[in-house]
């Protein structure tokens, strides 16, 4: 249908069958970027953008209005639906991160409640998070540094191993060394699926058609595959849990999860596969956020070595170097704790929030919009927004601080959303993100390296950005005399 529903959202005209996906491909190329590409369109239609790209019908909010509305709206609490959020999972929609109304209220409120009590055996999630960090800065001091160059790409692979392990030690008390080759396969699959979809969807997802006509072109045959790999990957974790489970002795989530299967109070949404996909999830929302972050991170900390040394000041007058920092000087380190706040905006700035869906005909910031339709932010809009910010093109950890010295998170600070669906990570991001930079800074240097141009602040784009390969130079830092 190429006629828009009365008063929907303004926008590009919609052709038969693509719809407005030829326009915003067009920008997506001049610009480089999907959530730039819908940023011109805000620039010529307003904050609220309607589109329609093949089958869905979408609506992007350019502006903090628009996003903080409909975040907090229960309207707007479901998920999209189609052959690209069930194929993931089996043909049923299963999960956290892309299901809705009951059952993934249900399944939600299980979840949080085991990331806040991790907690299993004596073991916490600020013990996971230190042991990952004192890995990470071996791993570091092993290279042997007197003035080594490491390459970006490698740096955040370095990264993702111990992000992964923190994930993966909550889920299912594993932890892999750098060099593992099963962590490889796992990292591999993942890097390889977020490299082919967008955050809304893809190619089939838009044009279900093509599953069959073009399995290979539009990238179906090799989401099924991937999909399946990571699958096998977790079930064999499943089968070795189940051998060893014992009801008493509770490991990791899965365990929990397992017993919650064989108690009188589980409830309908609760599954085998359901717990396959709440592992899968935690993967894909977790892992690559995480360490893309750290990423934007260090190459922040290049680009501005002011911020660097005020960081480590602030590391040595309250940790000292005697011991490496924990999760308990979080609270007396506001501008290492503003450092993590500046990193997750400037990457969560080039990217837009999980497609929320209409559960019902309803209105948004004085439009009508239909069931059904998709609803996505464009993150640019908060955290990079010129007239708030001031200076959101900066790396600048101060602009969350106040006068007095302590950490003030404004309103449009929104890279983990608002509302029912808010991050269920953030808490675990957060802390890695912290305890891996002020660990690393207390011990190393990060410089561009001599006789290089300056990074670049472009990234890559994908569902979510990655920087640009840079180089860093890493020294260890001298023991104050
Ligand atoms: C810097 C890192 C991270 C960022 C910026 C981030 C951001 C977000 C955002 C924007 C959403 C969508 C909110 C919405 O749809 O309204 C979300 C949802 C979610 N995140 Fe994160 N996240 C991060 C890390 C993590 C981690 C480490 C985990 C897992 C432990 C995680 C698990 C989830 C889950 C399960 C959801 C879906 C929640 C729901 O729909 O109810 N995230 N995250």
């Amino acid at each position: 249908d190429t006629r828009k529903p009365h008063n929907f959202p303004p926008g590009p005209a919609w052709l038969p069958v693509l719809g407005s996906a030829l326009a915003v491909n067009k920008l997506r190329k001049k610009t480089g970027y999907l959530y730039q590409a819908t940023g011109e369109l805000a620039k010529e239609y307003g904050p609220v953008v309607g589109l329609r790209v093949g089958k869905d019908r979408q609506v992007v909010l350019c502006g903090y209005e628009g996003i903080k509305e409909m975040l907090t709206r229960e309207e707007f609490d479901g998920r999209p639906q189609g052959p690209f959020y069930e194929t993931r999972t089996w043909g049923v929609r299963r999960g956290v991160l892309l299901t809705d109304e009951d059952f993934w209220q249900e399944q939600r409120r299980f979840v949080l409640r085991h990331l806040k009590e991790f907690g299993f055996g004596r073991r916490t999630m600020s013990d996971l998070v230190e042991q990952e960090a004192e890995q990470l800065v071996q791993a570091f001091r092993q290279l042997k540094f007197t003035g080594t160059c490491v390459a970006c790409m490698g740096m955040i692979d370095a990264f993702g191993v111990y992000v992964l392990n923190t994930l993966w030690s909550m889920l299912a008390g594993i932890r892999y060394s750098h060099t593992d080759s099963e962590l490889k396969k796992l990292q591999g699959l993942l890097t390889e699926l977020f490299a082919n979809i967008d955050m809304v969807g893809c190619l089939f997802s838009q044009f279900p058609v093509l599953r069959f006509l073009a399995p290979e072109l539009s990238g179906y045959k090799q989401f099924i595959y991937i999909h399946q790999k990571l699958w096998e990957f977790l079930k064999a974790e499943l089968d070795k849990h189940k051998q060893t489970f014992k009801p008493d002795e509770l490991r990791d989530f899965m365990d929990a999860y397992l017993k919650m299967l064989s108690s009188e109070q589980k409830k309908s949404s609760f599954s085998e596969s359901q717990l396959l996909a709440i592992c899968m999830d935690m993967f894909m929302a977790g892992s690559e956020t995480t360490t893309k972050s750290l990423g934007f991170c260090f190459l922040n900390l290049l680009l501005y070595p002011e911020v660097q040394q005020r960081a480590q000041a602030e590391i040595d007058a309250v940790v000292g170097r005697d011991r490496l920092p924990t999760l308990n000087d979080r609270p007396n380190m506001p501008y290492m704790e503003a450092t993590v706040l500046e990193a997750v905006r400037v990457f969560m700035g080039k990217t837009f929030s999980i497609p929320h869906r209409a559960l019902k005909d309803t209105e948004l910031q004085g439009y009508n919009i239909p069931k059904d339709t998709m609803v996505i932010c464009n993150f640019s809009g908060t955290l990079m927004d010129k007239e708030f910010w001031g200076d959101p093109e900066v790396f600048r950890p101060d602009r969350f601080i106040d006068a007095e010295g302590k950490v003030v998170i404004p309103e449009q600070y929104t890279p983990f959303g608002y509302g029912k669906h808010r991050c269920m990570g953030e808490t675990l991001a957060k802390s890695n993100v912290f305890l891996f930079t002020a660990s690393l800074l207390q011990n190393f240097n990060f410089s561009i390296p001599p006789g290089t141009s300056p990074p670049s602040t472009d990234a890559i784009d994908g569902v979510t950005p990655s920087p640009k390969p840079f180089k860093a130079l890493v020294t260890l830092r001298p023991l104050p005399s």
